[in-house]
């Protein structure tokens, strides 16, 4: 079976996306982004996705965590907001409009256990009537024949769901759906894609994006990526876009092109030895400038 790869999007196209405030925003018309992340054995998770949310572009950045993930949230920024993931309803996300956009993270710092994540990640697949992310631990959870039913119904209903596999990740989504054994990179993409009816932002030094329509590559990272909790940050930060109202093919490929541009920055500053995924978000700025040239 060949198919073609698109190549990684030009920073022109990448720019046009980018999602500059209008002169009389206010902090909801500028998205928010519900991210129900953190369990009690990954509070850090939740932070580096959360203050990534904040550093690109998401007006209003509320987290759902654990009541014991709460404090180290909290102490990430003044700003987020945060509250047990008890109070989590999902049905609330009905109440999006184009003026006030919105969207949901869900599974960073899960750990893929099924008493407590597995009833959220559930209900948010069936609720949340906005676009939807899934990752880490929840992907483990959607890994199942509840999940892929879920994830069916979504799509009948036109709403939107990104994946965002790691190897480990995408090859537990592959099983669940059945898929050839064996499949890797853009291949893989495209049939989870499919399988889920999702975008899937298959990750790894080269990062493939699919959807039912094709598959692009995106090349642009550096191996200074490769630390614990990188991943947490992009899914913050494509959650951020999605919030802001960009479509979901468009902000899985803005969102992975911004942060392998914020690891290059990093990178210039601090080595590719000595990059951590928190300094990621402080150098989104450096990575705006350098897709949108200015
Ligand atoms: N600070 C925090 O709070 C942090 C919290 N985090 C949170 O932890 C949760 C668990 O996530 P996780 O990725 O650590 O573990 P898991 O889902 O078991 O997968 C790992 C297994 O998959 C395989 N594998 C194959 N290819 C791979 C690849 N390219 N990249 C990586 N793995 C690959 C590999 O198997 P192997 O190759 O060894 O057989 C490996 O053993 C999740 O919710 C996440 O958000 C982390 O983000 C870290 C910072
Ligand atoms: N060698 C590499 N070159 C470019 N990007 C990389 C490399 N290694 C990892 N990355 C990127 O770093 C991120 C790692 O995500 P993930 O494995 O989910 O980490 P975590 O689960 O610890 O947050 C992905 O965006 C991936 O594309």
């Amino acid at each position: 079976m060949t198919f073609t790869v698109a190549p990684p999007r030009t920073d022109a196209a990448l720019a046009a996306l980018l999602p500059w405030p209008a002169p009389d925003a206010h902090k909801y018309s500028r998205g928010r982004l519900a991210l129900v992340a953190g369990s009690p054995a990954y509070p850090g998770a939740a932070c580096l996705a959360a203050t990534a949310s904040q550093r690109a572009g998401a007006g209003y950045t509320e987290v759902f965590c654990a009541g014991k993930s709460l404090l180290a949230v909290r102490a990430a920024s003044p700003s987020l907001v945060a509250q047990d993931w008890r109070h989590w309803q999902p049905s609330r996300g009905a109440a999006l409009s184009p003026d006030r956009p919105g969207a949901c993270v869900i599974g960073c710092g899960f750990a893929g256990e099924g008493k407590t994540e597995g009833p959220l990640v559930m209900e948010t697949l069936h609720a949340f009537a906005g676009p939807l992310l899934v990752d880490g631990g929840a992907l483990t959870l959607l890994a199942s024949a509840t999940g892929l039913r879920l994830a069916a119904e979504r799509a009948c209903a036109g709403l939107p769901l990104v994946l965002t596999p790691h190897g480990g990740e995408a090859v537990r989504l592959a099983r669940a759906a059945q898929l050839e054994e064996g499949l890797t990179g853009a291949a893989l993409a495209r049939e989870l894609a499919r399988a889920f009816g999702a975008v899937v932002a298959l990750k790894g030094p080269c990062t493939y994006i699919a959807d039912g329509a094709g598959v692009e590559a995106m090349d642009r990272g550096t191996a200074a990526l490769a630390k614990a909790g990188t991943g947490d940050v992009l899914a913050g930060i494509i959650g951020a876009l999605l919030a802001q109202g960009i479509g979901a093919r468009d902000s899985a490929a803005l969102g992975c092109a911004l942060h392998a541009e914020a690891g290059r920055a990093a990178e210039e500053a601090r080595t590719a030895i000595c990059v951590v995924a928190e300094d990621l978000p402080s150098y989104l700025p450096a990575a705006v400038r350098a897709i949108a040239g200015r």
